[in-house]
Parts: C-alpha cells; sequence; structure tokens
C-alpha cells in the first residue's frame, strides 16, 4: 500500500487520503477518561495457552519501518474470548531518547512510556491473518503499558538482537522464550473495548484489551528500543531514526470502555 509515517506530510492526519477506514468510527487509540468507564463483573481473566515456547522454536525478529515485530506461532492462542484468537506478532510503539512517554493508550491523559501489543486473530472464522484483518470479529490485540523501572530479563530474550535489524525490512531468527513473561502481573484488570488497526489500513476490526498493571524495563533496555532502530532502509544514504511510532488518541465518540477492575 501508499507509504504512511507518523510525521511530515504522509503522517497521521493524512493517512486517510489513502486509507479511508482511517478516518472513519471506532478508531484507536483512545484516551480512557474515567467517564468513559463501566465496570463489567463479567469479565473474566484473561488466559492464554501454549505462551510459553520451547528454547528450540525459532521466531522472527524484524524491522518492518513501523516498527519491531516478533512473529508468535498461531498455535499460541487466547482461550478466554468467546472464538479462539490465535497469535500472529507482537511489536512495540514507543516515544523518543528524551520524550520517554510513548504509548498509544493512555489514562486520563497519562503517557506511558511504551506500549508492547500481541496481536491475535480468529482462528475459529478465518484461515490466517490477512483474511481476519479487515473483518469486524477478525483481531484481539493485547496491549501493555511500558514504564520505566526496574530491568527485565523476558524483554533482554530479543532486545539484544535489535543491533541486526536496525534498517527497515531486516530480520533475524531468534531462540523461542516464554512470552507469558511479557505480560504484567493481574492479567485479571483490564480496558476493554471495539476498536482499530493503530497503522494504516486502520481497519475497525480489533477487539482491544489493554491491561491496567504496567511491565518495567530498565531505562538502558527502553534507549536501546527507542534509539537502535532505522525506518531507512541500509543503503540509503539518509538514516530516519524509527521513534514516535505511535498514533494520537482518536474520538471515543459514545463508545463505552469496559472494565474488569472495581478500583
Ligand atoms: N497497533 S496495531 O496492533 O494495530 C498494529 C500495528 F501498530 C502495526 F505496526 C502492525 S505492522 O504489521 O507491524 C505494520 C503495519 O501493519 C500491525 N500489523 C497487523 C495489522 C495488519 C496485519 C497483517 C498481517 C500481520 C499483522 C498485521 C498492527 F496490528
Ligand atoms: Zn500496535
Amino acid at each position: 500500500g501508499a507509504k504512511w509515517t507518523y510525521n511530515g506530510p504522509d503522517g497521521e492526519h493524512n493517512w486517510s487520503s489513502n486509507y479511508p477506514f482511517c478516518g472513519g468510527a471506532f478508531q484507536s487509540p483512545i484516551d480512557f477518561q474515567t467517564q468513559l468507564l463501566r465496570y463489567d463483573p463479567n469479565l473474566p481473566p484473561i488466559q492464554v495457552q501454549n505462551y510459553n515456547l520451547s528454547t528450540n522454536e525459532q521466531l522472527t525478529l524484524s524491522n518492518n519501518g513501523h516498527s519491531v515485530q516478533l512473529s508468535l506461532p498461531s498455535h499460541m492462542y487466547i482461550s478466554s474470548l468467546p472464538h479462539r484468537y490465535s497469535a500472529a506478532q507482537l511489536h512495540f510503539h514507543w516515544g523518543s531518547s528524551n520524550l520517554l512517554t510513548g504509548s498509544e493508550h493512555t489514562v486520563n491523559g497519562k503517557r506511558f512510556a511504551g506500549e508492547m501489543h500481541v496481536v491475535h486473530f480468529n482462528s475459529d472464522k478465518y484461515p490466517n491473518i490477512s483474511m481476519a484483518v479487515d473483518k469486524h470479529d477478525g483481531l484481539a490485540v493485547l496491549g501493555v503499558f511500558i514504564e520505566i523501572g526496574e530491568f527485565n530479563p523476558a524483554f533482554d530474550k530479543f532486545f539484544k538482537y535489535m543491533n541486526g535489524i536496525k534498517y527497515r525490512d531486516q530480520k533475524i531468527q531468534v531462540p523461542a522464550f516464554n512470552i507469558h513473561a511479557l505480560l504484567p502481573a493481574h492479567l485479571d484488570e483490564y480496558y476493554r473495548y471495539d476498536g482499530s488497526l493503530t497503522t494504516p489500513p486502520c481497519y475497525p476490526s480489533v477487539l482491544w484489551t489493554v491491561f491496567r498493571r504496567p511491565v518495567t524495563i530498565s531505562r538502558k533496555q527502553f534507549l536501546a528500543l527507542a534509539t537502535a532502530l532505522y525506518a531507512s532502509y541500509a543503503q540509503e544514504s539518509t538514516t530516519v531514526p524509527l521513534h514516535g511510532n505511535y498514533r494520537k488518541p482518536q474520538l471515543a465518540d459514545n463508545r463505552v470502555v469496559l472494565v474488569s477492575f472495581k478500583d
């Protein structure tokens, strides 16, 4: 599709000229403002299966020019939703080395340092993510806020390979590891709403689950994420740093955000 960026002439205010859904309804991310929240006691704790991958599996770590993404095997899935949602990939959104705020979702205007998204597709109804990505019940994304704090050994399982994918379209194979270790404590506390991809083509096809509790990574780990990558190709003479890859909050319109916690 047409090229898009987070800043400049191809930035998010112009996405809708090539990607009409980006100007449509049910867009993500949104700001979780208190007045939008409604406690729903029927929201079950999120349960995932087969997230503890064996180290003799290999995953593809790649720089797609918009984010760093880790491919995930489809035998990983979410089991606590009405359909089985099988994993496809995980990726990140972050700010920059001096702007330690790059999450997409915000809580009463508070922006976290970054946000991880684990993208799943409805494998009960669709054979792969490409067939699911534009369907109303196609995708389920788990969102995890990232804060600067304690060193996180789970993230280093692949952060240490980032220098192998500095440039756009570079990819390497990395040993698999326990993806569950990337998730926060308390998978029973989360925000839930109907939304969209936060990148073009912005299809309104995502059941969003954003966990209330953040995970922490160290400042050194965060800087590795925020400063290691380029959106430009290796052979290009002008380098374009890959940072600030977060979409601004969209209109909630009259959407309600369900929460599984009372406070
Ligand atoms: N924030 S988000 O969760 O909405 C989201 C992204 F932010 C993002 F960058 C990507 S991407 O594939 O890395 C690049 C542009 O699609 C995807 N990729 C998804 C969307 C389309 C697609 C097709 C095949 C595999 C993954 C994806 C995504 F779902
Ligand atoms: Zn994302």
